[in-house]
């Protein structure tokens, strides 16, 4: 038995932000390549790579990239704070800027490198409901769910929960429960909050589509945004997640968030695994 390099594959990237992993495709200069039967297949701990979310970095014709996401069922997320960092952290290391504009499904992002830090402006915090989306009209700063949770969208839906300690929830079970309960018409993501200061919180999130994440930057952006509001914390707070600490500032423009990112792997799917692919 031989075994040889397939060649004529597919190349990606394996890359983390604060345990919150993706793959990502970097399509400039070609078809993109990504369907909704690769992105599951892929998604596939065991029979495919695995990952929280897919990337897909596209030429764009508004933007210095277009940036498509997709999580571990197939389904299309339209926001994904720590794959932007990854994404923004991997073409600033190209070299020869310190800017990026980035076009995702909810408009035209930005991303800064400053002293070294790759910091992203996820948006403006969407507050209406039919803009997260909810099913009817109502007051997004508590919807009517057991917990009091507030509805925020960061181009993606979430409801964050405020407990008093966050490693008594059992996550799996409630943010199932919530991503599928009917307020929200596209389901949603769900966070649980503690609040340990005005400037520090501690997170746990349920990522729709995808489950239980280390980190979720979309959701950590809708936890700073929904503790300001209801006056927990300032506007800028640091946020331990299960895989490390990000940080959010909510300015004018939108809200801003660093961490730590990390290039993994470079690899080929090969050919007889795409040819797979349902
Ligand atoms: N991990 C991502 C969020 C994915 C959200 C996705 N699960 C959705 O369907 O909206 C982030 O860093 O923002």
């Amino acid at each position: 038995m031989s075994t040889t390099r397939d060649q004529t594959g597919l190349p990606f990237m394996k890359w983390h932000g604060a345990g919150n992993d993706f793959v990502i495709f970097d399509s400039r200069g070609r078809s993109a390549v990504t369907t909704e039967p690769l992105a599951r297949a892929l998604g596939d701990r065991h029979r495919g790579v695995g990952f929280d979310q897919l990337a897909e970095i596209r030429d764009s014709d508004a933007a210095d990239i277009d940036l498509d996401f997709w999580n571990s069922d197939g389904s299309r997320a339209g926001a994904c704070g720590n794959a932007t960092r990854c994404v923004a952290r991997y073409l600033f290391d190209e070299g020869g800027r310190d800017r990026l504009t980035i076009r995702t499904t909810r408009g035209v992002l930005e991303a800064r490198l400053v002293d070294g830090a790759v910091h992203v402006n996820m948006g403006p915090p969407q507050m209406m409901w039919d803009e997260i989306p909810l099913s009817r009209a109502m007051d997004t700063r508590h919807l009517p769910l057991d917990g009091d949770p507030m509805g925020v969208g960061m181009g993606n839906p979430h409801a964050v929960f405020f407990v008093d300690d966050v490693n008594a929830i059992d996550v799996a079970e409630r943010g199932r429960a919530v991503e599928f309960d009917p307020l929200f018409p596209q389901r949603t993501n769900v966070e649980f909050a503690e609040v340990r200061a005005l400037d520090e919180i501690r997170m746990r999130v349920w990522e729709r589509g995808t489950g239980i994440t280390l980190a979720c930057g979309s959701g950590a952006c809708a936890t700073a945004v929904a503790a300001a509001e209801r006056g927990l914390t300032d506007r800028k707070v640091r946020m331990e997640v299960d895989g490390g600490w990000l940080t959010l500032d909510w300015r004018e423009d939108g809200v801003w968030m660093t961490g730590p990112t990390a290039h993994v792997f470079d690899a080929v799917l090969t050919k007889a695994f795409l040819e797979g692919v349902e």
